[in-house]
């Protein structure tokens, strides 16, 4: 792993911010970070038009970097761990991370790769985002670039599902660790499968609190959160909880005890746009379970901050109220 050293020079107020937050453990989310260029439209186009749109953008994407921008607006301190290219996509990237404070000490530079990147269309007027994304040869983190990590500076850690195999053997890593541990300093351990890809589901009975998306509840045949939760909790592990967001529906929870949690979702005055609401519900259930707080509570909060973003463009608005 060639450890990425390209840091901007901070501003004051970040560096004390920074400061305040040194002794707290921080959350890291493992997974992806590309390239989102958005351009929001009035209207879905048509195949072979030519239409012009509202506004372009480049916004830093990827599920766990997206998360990793909301904990940090939450106050949180977080690390992303990931892959980058090199060149002025990754410079753009590298430099909205720090301008978060998120910690990238453990990002993997591969200089001869090419950056992964979406094209998203932004429909203000419903919300809808259609992506298509493109990742030709970046290869995820691997155990071994795990294994070099101290683990003594987080209390949570979060796999968005890609390379599932090598994800197992990472988090069997935490496990181990955790072993030596009593129970209220273990470090936390949630994975996202959110792709309809076989390889993740080998993640199903990996984490304490495993995140399905609303596609894979579909794919195996559910069409209610309820439904998915009930399907699919026999996958997961002995004690864990099982989440499934449905956008507008809000979110469900299933955890040991075999009571269905439901939170409601808190619409935004106008929908304006859903890309990466996922990430930033995670992120909020991630915020409050790593906090100490309850299920529902994490449900709640999660959808609340979700449902929230939905009424913005991007993720600077999560800090303002
Ligand atoms: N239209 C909406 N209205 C209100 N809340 C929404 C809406 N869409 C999403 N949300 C909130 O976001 C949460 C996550 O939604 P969902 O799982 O559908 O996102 P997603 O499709 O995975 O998003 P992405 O993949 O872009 O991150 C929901 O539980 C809900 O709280
Ligand atoms: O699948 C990758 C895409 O999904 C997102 O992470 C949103 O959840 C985008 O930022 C990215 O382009």
């Amino acid at each position: 792993m060639m450890t990425c050293v390209r840091v901007k020079v901070q501003t004051a107020a970040e560096t004390s911010a920074r400061t305040n937050m040194a002794d707290q453990k921080k959350i890291l989310c493992v997974g992806l970070v590309c390239l989102d260029i958005i351009s929001v439209v009035e209207e879905y186009p048509e195949e072979d038009t030519d239409t012009r749109c509202v506004s372009q953008r480049w916004q830093r994407g990827g599920n766990a970097s997206n998360s990793c921008t909301v904990l940090s607006l939450l106050g949180a301190p977080c690390a992303f761990m990931g892959s980058l290219a090199a060149g002025p996509v990754a410079d753009f990237i590298l430099e909205d991370f720090q301008k978060f404070g998120i910690d990238v000490s453990l990002v993997s530079e591969h200089a001869q790769c090419v950056s992964p990147s979406s094209v998203v269309i932004s429909n203000i007027h419903t919300g809808s985002r259609t992506i298509l994304h493109m990742n030709r040869d970046l290869p995820d983190v691997t155990a071994e670039d795990f294994s070099r990590i101290d683990l003594a500076q987080f209390k949570w850690i979060h796999w968005e599902g890609r390379n599932a195999g090598e994800q197992v053997k990472m988090i069997q890593q935490v496990e181990k660790f955790n072993a030596q541990l009593p129970d209220r300093q273990r470090i936390g351990i949630s994975v996202e499968i959110e792709k309809t890809r076989e390889p993740l589901y080998e993640l199903f009975p990996c984490g304490d609190v495993v995140f399905v998306s609303k596609d894979v509840a579909r794919h195996f045949g559910f069409d209610s959160p309820e439904a998915a939760l009930k399907g699919l909790y026999p996958r997961v592990k002995k004690g864990a909880v099982l989440i499934c967001a449905w956008a507008e529906k809000g979110a469900d929870a299933l955890g040991p005890d075999g009571l269905l949690l439901h939170s409601d979702a808190f619409p935004p005055e106008t929908l304006v746009d859903t890309l990466g609401a996922g990430d930033t519900f995670n992120a909020g259930v991630l915020h409050t379970l790593s906090n100490g707080g309850s299920v529902q509570d994490a449900l709640t909060f999660g959808c609340r901050i979700a449902g929230r973003k939905c009424g913005f463009h991007g993720y600077d608005g999560i800090r303002e109220k």
